[in-house]
């Protein structure tokens, strides 16, 4: 061959690749922006997102926390809406149409919209299209009037490959409602009673706890010792066992409780899923491993095993779990498990699920709310010193027993821990897919099948508008009178509707119990390591320090 044959076939070789190269990364690049026109072309406003990443960079990149990159987007759709009406062309089409000086138009418009803002804005999550909504009434819609067009939360359950994931919080359509119903009454009135002997103990265990970390220091991670607790006080309650998170660092139920905790949160799956739910499926990810869901299996098979060989009937989650795989029991009937027609779809591996949500939502959530809260009274001595004399006052007046009743009746207690799930929500997003085509009310826009909203409860709870100078921590807020002055739906600590949380008075029972434990026994300040404004975990939806909440505890 001669050289210029040679050069000239290593050049098209080149050539090629370089098209090659070209052309995939066109291709690339379309993928990623592909569906970025979906908004626009429904006529919605919407913020301009980056390829690949939509508008969640930040949670992608794990470098903020879901609640605040949402909260930004909130913020910014009222941005978008000044410079929409800030636009000349606007403003001059108005002057026109309703003869008024310019300026009067522009300050009436800036008026209105600073109490109005938008309703709703199109945003990306990832290559996905969400809309974020703003305002309380049509949230009301969403969660509660029009709720059988907005039934599930469009999270991937995977029976077979990840079993642990198809746990109520994560179920939609029958199962959810077969679950639900044959779970609720695990929460009526007189079952939490039963529930505080146990909580009420455990608090005890909790204060003799402290008492031996305080031998070696008076600075307390305050949030991994609550998580402790409250792993404890749900084993007991719900399942009748024995977890010991806080006496044996080696509990292997404890340890796998830990590692549920950290895996149910992880905002990992679900980005993926928004970017490509095939891939999700094709890499076969899921969010529990193996040993952890052979271990909830293996807990609960011995739980029933030892339950129905020695006639066992406890009014625990764990007793109401095992009539659920009844067809025909209702959750009381006093007809033992072992004897009623089962249901095949409701094996030990549908109850692991559950019993692994319950002993994660039952020990996340009180300890993290408890934490905030602790740093908050840490923050505001007085405040302490005033919650902690309600509780002293009540104790002393009941013959120096506190019980349900009066727990449940603190009314600075009440109003603190409000504040504490406004200023702090767990779950600071909630989601909801659209199931029936929908028309947004009072507009004409419509929203396919298989929509996904997104309720940013963090920012409505931080909206200044709903809650002046929100960083505030105020428990007044949550008068009676402050209370009735505003809209329901801008405070959304545990939902709203039929899918409302379901241990919500469980989880508070806890909160109370624990706080007023603690705070007739020590006094919270702060250390050289608190910070009013504590920085979130980046790696999980749910609103959690990032680096613990450490307190100065001193015995009283
Ligand atoms: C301070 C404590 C708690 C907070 C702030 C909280 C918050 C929430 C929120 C906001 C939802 C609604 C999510 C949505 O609508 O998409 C929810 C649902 C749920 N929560 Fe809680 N929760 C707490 C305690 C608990 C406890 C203690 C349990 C169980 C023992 C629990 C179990 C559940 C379950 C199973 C659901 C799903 C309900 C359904 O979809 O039907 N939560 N929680």
């Amino acid at each position: 061959m001669s050289p210029y044959i040679a050069w000239q076939s290593s050049n098209m070789e080149l050539l090629t690749i370089l098209l090659a190269v070209t052309s995939l990364c066109v291709l690339l690049y379309r993928y990623c922006v592909a569906t970025y026109t979906y908004w626009k072309r429904k006529g919605v406003t919407h913020i301009k997102p980056s390829p690949l990443f939509g508008n969640v960079k930040d949670i992608i990149l794990r470098r903020r926390c879901p609640a605040l990159v949402f909260q930004q987007l909130y913020n910014k759709s009222q941005d978008y809406c000044f410079f929409f009406v800030g636009s000349p062309n606007f403003l001059v089409l108005l002057n026109k149409v309703c003869l008024l000086p310019l300026p009067t138009i522009r300050s009436l418009i800036l008026y209105f919209l600073v109490f109005l803002g938008e309703r709703y804005v199109g945003i990306y999550q990832a290559r996905t299209p969400v809309l974020l909504l703003r305002d309380p009434e049509l949230i009301k819609h969403i969660l509660v009037k029009d709720f059988s067009c907005f039934p599930s939360k469009g999270i991937k359950t995977d029976f077979k490959g990840d079993p642990l994931s198809c746990h109520l919080f994560n179920l939609e359509g029958d199962q959810w409602r077969y679950i639900r119903t044959k779970l609720t009454p695990a929460f009526t009135s007189s079952k939490l009673k039963i529930v505080y002997q146990h909580i009420d103990h455990y608090s005890e265990k909790l204060i003799e706890h402290l008492e031996d970390q305080l031998k070696t220091n008076d600075v307390l991670d305050v949030y991994s010792e609550l998580v402790n607790f409250t792993m404890d006080a749900t084993g007991s309650c719900a399942f009748g066992i024995e977890v010991d998170a806080m006496t044996d660092e080696n509990s292997e139920i404890s340890k796998m409780g830990h590692r549920v905790i950290e895996a149910n949160g992880d905002t990992f799956m679900e980005i993926l899923n928004s970017i490509s739910p095939r891939l999700t499926r094709l890499l076969k990810v899921s969010m529990f491993s193996e040993d952890v869901t052979r271990f909830f299996k293996n807990i609960i098979v011995e739980i029933i095993r030892y339950r129905d060989e020695n006639q066992v009937m406890k009014k625990d989650v764990m007793q109401l779990l095992m009539l659920a795989r009844n067809k025909t029991c209702v959750a009381d009937d006093p007809v033992h498990p072992a004897t009623a027609d089962k249901d095949e779809d409701f094996d030990e591996v549908m109850l692991a699920a559950q019993a692994a949500m319950f002993l994660r939502a039952g020990s996340e959530k009180a300890s993290t709310t408890m934490s905030f809260c602790l740093n908050e009274l840490a923050h505001q001595p007085e405040l302490q010193s005033q919650l902690r004399a309600e509780v002293e006052h009540a104790k002393e007046e009941h013959g120096g027993k506190l019980t349900y009743e009066i727990v449940l009746g603190l009314k600075l207690m009440d109003r603190v821990v409000a504040e504490t799930l406004r200023k702090y929500p767990l779950e600071s997003n909630i989601y909801r897919v659209c199931r029936k085509p929908y028309t947004i009310p009072d507009s004409s826009v419509e929203l396919e099948e298989g929509t996904k909203v997104l309720i940013p409860v963090y920012a409505l709870h931080h909206d200044p508008q709903n809650y002046p100078d929100p960083e505030r921590f105020d428990p007044d807020r949550f008068s009676e009178d402050n209370k009735n002055s505003r809209d329901h739906f801008t405070y959304l600590p545990f939902g709203e509707g039929p899918r409302v949380c379901i241990g919500f008075r469980y989880g508070v029972l806890q909160v109370k119990v624990g706080l007023a434990a603690l705070l007739l026994n020590y006094e919270f300040s702060t250390c050289a390591l608190s910070t009013l404004r504590p920085e979130f975990n980046s790696r999980t939806w749910v609103t959690s320090p990032a680096n613990g909440m450490w307190l100065k505890v001193t015995k009283r």
